[in-house]
């Protein structure tokens, strides 16, 4: 496999502050990554590195066999950024925001309505971007990083501001373009979101990547007992849920029994524990 993105001991600094501290991390080509840490763990920062809109303090970020900085203008077109709605056009509709989008990269106007259409916003094109609720702009501005079919996607908490309905919807719009042999990388505070889309995800913390692993490896490593819960509510705590569900079957106790193992969530409150972030 070939590397998308190959990021080695990079730092960058604010001041006195480390906001990311000596990381290396490989993402593979049509490899979809999630990076998650506490607020503050200086994932934005480590993304806009990557995406050559901050120059490192030390260590290199090399995208599609290019180096991430100084600003590569080669890879602007083969690269997916999502923007924060506050960089919008000022007064335009959401439909000229996104042709003009289009246009900047080539793209006909008729593929940048399609992509109004893919994201849901066909009834809000004739609205200003300032008009816009917080998830419908997100979602704007997720079809503008998207309308050049760009092979290496940056996503910055996508879902934040998303209702559940949009949140499903663009998972699927995700999981379609990662298919397709898309390379996707976005951060999220969702555990579930992460563990359903991402190949593997790096959990960050401090400015340190803590571990870069496939969800299943990580729960597995975490070894936590598995809770069965029977329909009476009685739980039991168990390291061998095979023979205690054999033992309740016997008993003809398994209707509505529900079994959890670990999570994601599990791992990474273990990782970077439970204290409030600044
Ligand atoms: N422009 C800046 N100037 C100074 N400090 C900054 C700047 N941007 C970020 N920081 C600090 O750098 C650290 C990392 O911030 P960053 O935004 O990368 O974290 P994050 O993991 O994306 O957090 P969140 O989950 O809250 O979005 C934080 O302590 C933050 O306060």
């Amino acid at each position: 496999m070939t590397a998308a993105i190959e990021v080695t001991d990079l730092t960058m600094t604010y001041g006195d502050l480390r906001a990311v501290d000596g990381v290396t991390l490989t993402v593979e080509e049509g490899e979809f990554v999630g990076i998650l840490g506490p607020n503050g763990a200086g994932k934005t920062t480590l993304l806009e590195t990557i995406e050559g809109l901050r120059r490192p303090d030390s260590g290199t970020a090399t995208v599609l066999g290019l180096p991430a900085w100084p600003r590569n203008p080669r890879l602007l077109p083969r690269i997916g950024v999502q923007l924060q709605a506050s960089s919008f056009f000022e007064r335009l509709t959401a439909r000229e925001q996104i042709h003009t989008f289009a246009a900047l990269y080539g793209v006909a106007a008729g593929r940048a309505d399609e992509w109004l259409e893919r994201v849901g916003l066909v009834e809000k094109a004739d609205a200003r971007v300032e008009d816009l609720s917080g998830g419908q702009a997100q979602r704007l501005s997720i079809a503008c990083a998207l309308v050049h079919d760009p092979e290496l996607v940056f996503l910055d908490e996508p879902t934040a501001a998303l209702d559940p309905q949009a949140r499903r919807n663009l998972w699927d719009l995700l999981t379609d373009i990662n298919e397709s042999g898309r390379t996707v990388v976005l951060t999220t505070h969702y555990m579930d979101e992460a563990e359903i889309l991402a190949d593997r995800v790096a959990v960050m913390d401090h400015g340190r990547i803590l571990v870069h692993a496939t969800p299943a490896a990580l729960i597995r490593r975490l070894d936590a007992p598995t809770r069965i819960t029977l329909a009476d509510d009685e739980v039991i705590t168990t390291r061998e849920p095979a023979a205690e569900l054999a033992r309740l079957a016997e008993a003809g106790r398994l209707d509505g029994v529900r079994v959890q193992t670990g999570t994601l969530e599990d791992v990474f409150l273990d990782l970077t524990g439970r204290e409030y972030r600044a």
